[in-house]
């Protein structure tokens, strides 16, 4: 069963089909099929025979992924908390481009929402991302040799943490995975539960799937650190493969969460981006101590902030920067001093304020831009010879 299917989804339920044991329907539209108990739902996409199976259970996604090695065909994995977007596409086709199949993960992960955050709002629509799926599936040339999207995984809270309630309490109880002290600076200083959260429920997907690649996009680019050490530490056996932030036309990184942007906050979210490749053009320019770099950074995000100040309240979309950061590439230490040789991660997070005095006819964001908006972004320094492009997928290792 596919548990937290929207009645949508239910809707669509047609019955068991009765031709063989993974019951492959095809050349029907989009549809949800209930398979064997509990476990197998497939989907099939109109035009071609492609199809992917959607697993809820464990057990199941187990026996498939046996019988893939078995056969020696390769895993590349892809976890997500779904609303899915260009983003994830790209590291969809990448691990498609690298394996024999592609498994992907639908999870809002509880852990890793801080008690203030935003778990309930959380963008949801399964229905859409399995649509968006089938539509990206026939992509997949698997006679040019590429791997297919084989696999989703949409588990239920409670087989994810079978035995205590998930917790978002620092103190809560339950098994965890605590990477530190990488996971308590940046974005863990602002979100003191999140690589907690985040580390724990990758082991366990890791588990579960044991993927010969696991694959992370560079937007959360602090999260690919902490899954790293995490393998590394924990001697897991899977690459960690790292995907190059999509971005929007102006450069705004795409994010599940952007959807809380009505159009007024939407127009200054580029703040970010704009703030950091200012202090690429210094760093281009020869600067490499740390308060010449950002400086600049602050610079635009003073300018930009005191513009919004001055605008009247029905019509500024005020923000505030939680940090700009200049780390080593390797272990994400503040520096202080750029080496040339090694280059740096040069990030930055800003809180889109909510909506003062929302105007009739506004363009509204999920939630009627009430709640407060968290935007990351981040540039590797050494990887932007000579000026940063908007990005279009394409994958880096991490050095
Ligand atoms: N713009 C992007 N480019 C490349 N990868 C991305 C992008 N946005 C997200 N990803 C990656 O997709 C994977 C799943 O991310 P997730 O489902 O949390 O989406 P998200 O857009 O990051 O959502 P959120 O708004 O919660 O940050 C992560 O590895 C994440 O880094
Ligand atoms: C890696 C992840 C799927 C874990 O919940 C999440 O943090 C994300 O989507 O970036
Ligand atoms: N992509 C990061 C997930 C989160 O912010 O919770």
């Amino acid at each position: 069963m596919i548990s937290n299917a929207s009645s949508a989804l239910k809707r669509h339920a047609v019955p068991k089909p009765a031709n063989g044991a993974r019951g492959l329907v095809r050349h029907i539209p989009i549809r949800t099929i209930q398979a064997a108990p509990g476990s197998r739902n497939i989907i099939s996409g109109p035009e071609k025979p492609k199809s992917f199976q959607v697993y809820e259970a464990i057990p199941p996604l187990r026996e498939i992924r046996r019988d893939a090695l078995l056969k020696g065909e390769s895993v590349g994995f892809v976890p997500t908390m779904g609303a899915l977007h260009d983003g994830h596409f790209a590291l969809i086709r990448q691990a498609a481009a690298e394996n024999k199949h592609v498994y992907v993960s639908i999870f809002v992960n509880p852990t890793q929402f801080g008690v203030n955050e935003d778990l309930a709002s959380y963008p949801r629509d399964l229905p859409q991302d399995l649509g968006k799926l089938a539509a990206l599936c026939t992509e997949f040339n698997e006679d040019a040799g590429m791997g297919k999207l084989s696999t989703v995984f949409t588990p239920k809270t409670t087989s994810m943490y079978p035995n205590l309630p998930p917790t978002s309490e620092v103190d809560g109880n339950g098994s965890f995975v605590t990477i530190t002290p990488l996971s308590s600076v940046l974005e863990g200083a602002s979100r003191p539960i999140f690589f907690r959260g985040v580390a724990t429920v990758v082991m366990k997907l890791l588990n579960i799937v044991r993927p010969e690649r696991v694959y992370f996009g560079q937007k959360d680019i602090q999260q690919t650190y902490v899954v790293r050490r995490m393998v590394e530490d924990f001697h897991l056996d899977t690459q960690v493969r790292v995907g190059n932030t999509v971005r929007e036309p102006d450069g705004l990184a795409l994010s599940s969460r952007n959807v809380y942007l009505g159009s007024r906050r939407r127009g200054v979210a580029t703040v970010l981006l704009k703030a950091l490749t200012s202090v690429q053009d210094a760093y281009l320019n020869g600067k490499r101590r740390r308060e010449d770099l950002l400086a600049a950074a602050l610079q635009v995000s003073n300018a930009a902030q005191e513009t919004e100040r001055n605008l009247a309240s029905h019509q500024r979309a005020c923000f505030e920067v939680d940090y700009f950061s200049l780390a080593d590439p390797k272990t994400m230490d503040e520096l202080f001093e750029v080496d040339s040789e090694k280059g740096a991660i040069l990030s930055g997070a800003i809180k889109m304020l909510p909506v003062e005095d929302p105007q009739e006819g506004e363009h509204a964001g999920l939630g009627g831009d009430t709640t407060t908006v968290r935007l990351i972004d981040n540039i590797r320094l050494d990887l932007v010879s000579p000026k940063l492009q908007p990005t279009t997928g394409g994958y880096h290792e991490l050095r």
